[in-house]
């Protein structure tokens, strides 16, 4: 079993008990919910912007504990202060650390757009990102058959949230777009080995029709890369561990985005 179908037969699991905890009504009538989402796509696109989704991440199952320390709102408050234009907020619990408090954390302090950054399998777990706070959701093609993505992207739509499809190959591009789609993101992760490549972003940037804003996510380190990606067509690059693995995220991030 790799590492995706451990993490999604979880997640079932977890998403059936939440559920019963609390309701979609519920859900809909906490404060957040009727908030009017903003726009990743014109945050990330904008010339005046670097293009970085920065991400809160406490671990992960490539490297266990990155960083056990940092606090969601001071991090989250000092990526944007530094010039990244979106935030992306771990939800998930069981392998990264993080909880759905998080995004509402960084919520209550930042305008910026946030991605929940989950394994969402179910419209439940769309109702809930709402709920918080959230402008943009995460599908990961490699967890769901091309109908299911299309009818979870078509919700988030509804609720008027953005949507970033996440794949690792040619095959599972061509097969998951969808009209519903809003950002294309290539993981640089080979979720079997977890080396990362930033060849798979380069190997897929042409098949990514114009439509939907390019993302590259995972292993960046290296501002040159971010010059590198930007000549195949990425405006958007999602890095969580490379700050995160510091005392001080927030300054690490304002280092990176003064060398571009
Ligand atoms: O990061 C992992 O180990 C991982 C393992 C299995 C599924 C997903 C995983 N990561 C999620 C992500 O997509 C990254 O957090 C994100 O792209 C940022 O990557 P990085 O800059 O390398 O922290």
């Amino acid at each position: 079993m790799n590492i995706l179908d451990k993490i999604v037969a979880h997640k079932e699991g977890e998403v059936a008990l939440r559920k019963v905890k609390r309701s979609i009504d519920e859900l809909s009538s906490r404060p957040w919910f009727d908030r009017e989402p903003v726009s990743a796509k014109s945050w990330i696109t904008s010339p005046n912007r670097s293009g970085i989704i920065a991400e809160f991440k406490r671990q992960s199952p490539s490297k266990g504990l990155i960083n056990g320390e940092a606090k969601v709102s001071d991090v989250t408050e000092e990526y944007i202060a530094a010039g990244a234009s979106a935030l992306s907020v771990l939800t998930d619990e069981q392998f990264f650390g993080g909880k759905i408090d998080d995004l509402l954390a960084a919520r209550a302090i930042n305008a910026a757009p946030i991605l929940r950054k989950d394994f969402i399998i179910d419209e439940y777990q769309i109702y809930e990102a709402k709920s918080v706070g959230a402008d943009l959701i995460l599908l990961i093609a490699a967890c769901l058959p091309p109908a299911r993505l299309k009818q979870l992207a078509a919700k988030a739509k509804e609720l008027g949230m953005q949507v970033l499809m996440e794949v690792h190959s040619e095959e599972e591009l061509t097969d998951h777009l969808n009209e519903h789609l809003d950002l294309v993101g290539v993981n640089n992760r080979n979720l079997k080995t977890f080396e990362v490549s930033i060849e798979t972003s380069i190997r897929l940037s042409e098949l990514i029709p114009r439509d939907f804003v390019k993302i590259s996510e995972s292993g960046i380190s290296d501002p040159a890369t971010i010059k590198q990606l930007k000549q195949y067509g990425y405006e958007g690059f999602l890095i969580g561990e490379n700050f995160m693995k510091t005392t001080d995220p927030g300054a690490a991030c304002k280092a990176f985005i003064a060398q571009l």
